[in-house]
């Protein structure tokens, strides 16, 4: 079983990295394959920490053998960092590492390399100088790839050492709770008589709750009656910061899996929602969600900027748009991102985002509100999409988002152990 997880590991970082494949896709596939709950947990740790430590797994590599596995011999390249990652970074004894990890090469038709894969991870063990990265390139300090770096460096001349170090923690676990079912108080209580240690960061937005812990959601108070929702604290703004009131018409034009779309609901269960996303396969959960959560709204699957294939005529009285954005503030949560993303992707991003928001602004209610929100880090997705959209809509305002008094947000990730995001909001003048 330990070989066969040690192989599965290998093959899922393969996939990521040389396929393009997203973790958030391959690893659940890959736990399916192992019975026990520790065992999916360790090949998630083991996932989780190639994709944050590639570089320098890699550079201790180079150091170590002449040249890299040929292209057919990936998947063993990435088992020989799977085997370094064990060896540094969890507490596994080295000989069950190396052992494991040996047989795993034998699972991966790697017969043949089973001695330099033994020789590999035996100087690593004895050779901890292989760990010194203080020369190293700034991609492998920071285990992120270079073309990243230099844009936070840019944006954040005081900051971009911080965003880096919080991308390569663990994410804690953040509840929000249905408060249509339960009160946020009444909820502490019910996970404090179930020994869970939990706190209530936000005055102003009690129903984000962290818990000290991670843990299986399965397991916490109200799972099945839909007491709470896992989401980051960042996240829980949006709905907070749009402010829906009573029966209002509102548009959440990209939806989903559905997390802002609930919780504008449970802020407000009377309003017309239309709960839009392009991507049927996603809306599901938009849909399954909903249902756990006794809401309701309408679901559409459409591209929002088709507006004569969904819209039925009637102006919104507020719009959320979560646009598709470069997902460079939620790194510490999917640690894949930032090599599954390139540098080429922003470009394109933005024209998107730009139309999305052109296209929204049409729909508003003159006197209506607008929450432009992305999970971004970078400047040309957030501030200056604001100001491209403020230099060209004379009928559009910028107004100070709830208990801030700023109108526009950037939350840098691991900022009161948030993630990533942005948020600012307009208002078309009447
Ligand atoms: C950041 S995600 C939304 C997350 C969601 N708001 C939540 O809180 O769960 C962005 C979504 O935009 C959708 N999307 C991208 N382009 C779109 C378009 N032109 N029209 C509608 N949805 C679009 C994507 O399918 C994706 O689900």
């Amino acid at each position: 079983m330990s070989a066969q997880l040690r192989a599965l590991a290998a093959e899922i970082c393969y996939q990521v990295i040389d396929q393009g494949k997203s973790l958030s896709d391959a690893l659940p596939k890959g736990q399916q394959k192992l019975p026990f709950a520790p065992d999916k947990a360790l090949l998630q740790e083991i996932c989780f920490g190639v994709m944050r430590q590639l570089p320098q797994l890699e550079t201790v590599c180079q150091q170590l053998m002449d040249k890299p596995l040929i292209k057919q011999l990936r998947p063993l390249q990435f088992l020989i960092y799977v085997g370094i990652y064990q060896l540094k970074f969890l507490r596994i004894p080295d000989h069950a590492a190396i052992s494991e990890t040996v047989e795993a090469a034998r699972l991966l038709k790697g017969q043949n390399l089973t001695k330099l894969i033994n020789a590999v991870l035996r100087n690593v063990q004895r050779k901890p100088a292989l760990f010194d990265f203080s020369q190293a390139s700034s991609a492998v300090q920071f285990n992120h790839p270079g073309w990243l770096i230099s844009e936070l460096q840019q944006a954040y001349p005081q900051q971009w050492q911080a965003v880096l170090t919080a991308n390569q923690q663990k994410a804690p676990l953040w509840l929000r709770v249905n408060q249509q079912q339960i009160s946020p108080d009444a909820y502490l209580k019910a996970l404090d008589e179930a020994g869970i240690a939990a706190s209530q960061p936000f005055a102003y937005l009690p129903v984000a709750i962290k818990l000290e812990q991670a843990c299986d959601i399965t397991t916490l108070p109200g799972y099945a009656e839909g007491w709470f929702s896992v989401q980051d604290a960042a996240a829980q703004h949006a709905a907070f910061f749009l402010a829906p009131q009573a029966s209002e018409r509102v548009l959440d034009a990209c939806s989903a899996p559905g997390g802002k779309t609930c919780h504008l609901l449970e802020l407000a269960p009377a309003l017309q929602l239309t709960a839009l996303d392009r991507d049927a396969t996603r809306l599901q959960r938009v849909t399954e969600n909903l249902a756990r959560l006794k809401l309701s709204a309408r679901v559409v699957a459409a591209d929002v900027l088709d507006t004569a294939s969904w819209w039925q005529g009637e102006l919104f009285d507020r719009i959320l748009l979560d646009v598709p954005c470069s997902a460079t503030g939620v790194i510490r949560r999917h640690p894949d991102i930032r090599w599954l993303r390139k540098k080429a992707d922003i470009a394109p991003l933005t024209v998107l985002q730009q139309q999305i928001l052109q296209c929204a602004w049409q729909l508003l209610k003159p006197g209506g509100t607008l929450l432009y929100a992305t999970c971004s880090v970078l400047p040309a997705e957030n501030s200056a999409q604001l100001t491209q959209f403020l230099a060209q809509q004379a009928d559009a305002q910028q107004v100070l988002l709830p208990e801030l008094g700023v109108t526009s947000w950037q939350i840098l990730p691991g900022e009161q152990d948030m993630d990533g995001f942005f948020y600012a909001l307009l208002q078309k003048i009447p």
